[in-house]
């Protein structure tokens, strides 16, 4: 059953690629377009990176910190461990963060293995960036956010 769920779950997110674009983003640079409407709860996109432990994300993120290109491509799960999507990321690490977004993430375990899903919490329309909340911690140096969202909390941490 699990796999049968796996390998519809593959052939959904298959069909939903060609319908993905990322294009220039009101929000910041590059987002995540949708081409087609997407109805609420359909899947979207997995997160796809490298699963690495909490001991190595921290050696990571300095590493990018440290290359420049910051460490916004590491999806942080709640028990600590990361997905890189960096140097090996599908097109989800450019969906951008909304205060109020239109879909969420999932972190569903596969034979042992964490991916991550995006759902559509609501219907999208085509031609509507695909956004979810990053749920970044709470830091001192603000990234001030710019989905200009009725409910904007006016940064990301
Ligand atoms: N609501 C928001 N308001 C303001 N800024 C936002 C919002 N939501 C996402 N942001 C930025 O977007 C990064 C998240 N990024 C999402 C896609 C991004 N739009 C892109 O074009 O790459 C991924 C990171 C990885 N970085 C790519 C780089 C490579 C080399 C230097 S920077 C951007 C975040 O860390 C933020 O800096």
């Amino acid at each position: 059953a699990a796999e049968g769920a796996e390998l519809l779950k593959a052939t959904q997110l298959k069909a939903r690629k060609k319908h993905l674009r990322f294009q220039r983003s009101k929000i910041h640079d590059w987002g995540l377009v949708a081409q087609e409407p997407i109805e609420s709860e359909d899947l979207v996109v997995e997160y796809v990176g490298e699963l690495i432990r909490p001991q190595i994300s921290d050696i990571r993120e300095r590493l990018y910190e440290k290359m420049g290109i910051g460490s916004s491509y590491l999806f942080r799960l709640d028990d600590g461990y990361v997905v890189d999507a960096t140097k090996r990321g599908g097109i989800a690490r450019f969906i951008n963060h909304s205060c109020e977004p239109n879909c969420y993430t999932k972190v569903i375990s596969v034979e042992g293995q964490k991916k991550i899903f995006i759902y559509a919490k609501r219907h999208i329309a085509a031609g509507e960036e695909i956004t979810y909340n990053y749920k970044f911690p709470l830091e001192d140096k603000k990234i001030p956010c710019n989905c200009s969202s009725r409910k904007c909390r006016g940064s990301l941490n």
